[in-house]
């Protein structure tokens, strides 16, 4: 593998505020990982991926696919909490928008919009408006159109965070399907360890103080539910490496 996004000695602050969020950060995601970043409320995860999008100037060394990343760019979609979609276009014109906007043909649009309407499970719902979504299709509009670009980096933060427990495993396991069967790199911030564990090839952890990603642990249980598994010796060791990440995010725990 190779790494797709390098940081190195990646510093933020924001203006106005007394010392930066992000210091001297360094760490490298893979080509064809799904990169987990985990840690405590308020230590500083959206802001490395808001750098990562480039919504947010940076200092230090930040590349992706060895070029600086200098403001946003189709390359990196990014896919937030809540889905930012264009109330005005139906469902299909939404995930169409982007290759609209790149020059893309209508044909060609079409196209690409009916096969990831299939992907992201909502065939024949390209015409409705989006107010008639439930959250959980307003977020798989949001993937489809993210991915209509086939951006070899996905960015996303807490995409799932406001969705119920059933939906949000149905999403995982699309996120899942999607990574692997298309040729991309997935960056998910969460707070739910469990989905860290059943999506990431790697989990990286940032700590309340740290400033920076202060591990980068590979996850032998992709694919694994942790909340659902039924063999007790797998439970286990789920459960002690669900232990040893907790420790490594707030090493004063017991
Ligand atoms: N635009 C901003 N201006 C000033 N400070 C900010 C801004 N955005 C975030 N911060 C501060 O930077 C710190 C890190 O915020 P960030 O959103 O990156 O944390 P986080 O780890 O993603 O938190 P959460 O898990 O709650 O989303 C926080 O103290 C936050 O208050």
């Amino acid at each position: 593998m190779t790494a797709l996004v390098t940081a190195s000695d990646l510093t933020i602050q924001y203006p106005e505020a007394p010392s930066p969020v992000v210091q001297n950060a360094a760490f490298s995601v893979e080509t064809g990982e799904v990169f987990a970043l985990v840690g405590p409320s308020g230590c500083g995860k959206s802001t490395i991926l808001r750098a990562l999008a480039g919504f947010i100037p940076y200092q230090g060394r930040l590349t992706m696919a060895g070029d600086a990343i200098a403001g946003s760019n189709w390359q990196r979609g990014v896919v937030f909490q809540n889905a930012s979609l264009y109330p005005w276009l139906t469902v299909a014109d939404n995930i169409g928008f982007g290759l609209k906007v790149r020059g893309f043909s209508r044909d060609a649009i079409q196209k690409r919009v009916t096969d990831l309407l299939e992907t992201v499970g909502l065939s024949g719902q390209g015409e409705k408006k989006t107010f008639e979504l439930s959250g959980g299709m307003r977020q798989r509009v949001a993937i489809a159109r993210v991915l209509a670009n086939e951006p070899p980096l996905m960015l996303m933060d807490e995409p799932f965070g406001a969705l119920d427990a059933f939906t949000r495993a149905r999403m995982q396991q699309l996120v899942l399907d999607i990574w692997k069967r298309r040729d991309t790199t997935v960056f998910l911030i969460t707070h739910d360890l469990n989905e860290a564990i059943r999506c990431a090839t790697h989990i990286a952890v940032m700590t309340a103080s740290s400033h920076q990603i202060t591990q980068i642990v590979p996850n032998p249980y992709q694919g694994c539910d942790p909340e659902t598994v039924a063999d007790p010796t797998l439970e286990q060791q789920i459960d002690t490496f669900r232990r040893d990440l907790l420790k490594a995010i707030d090493p004063t725990r017991d």
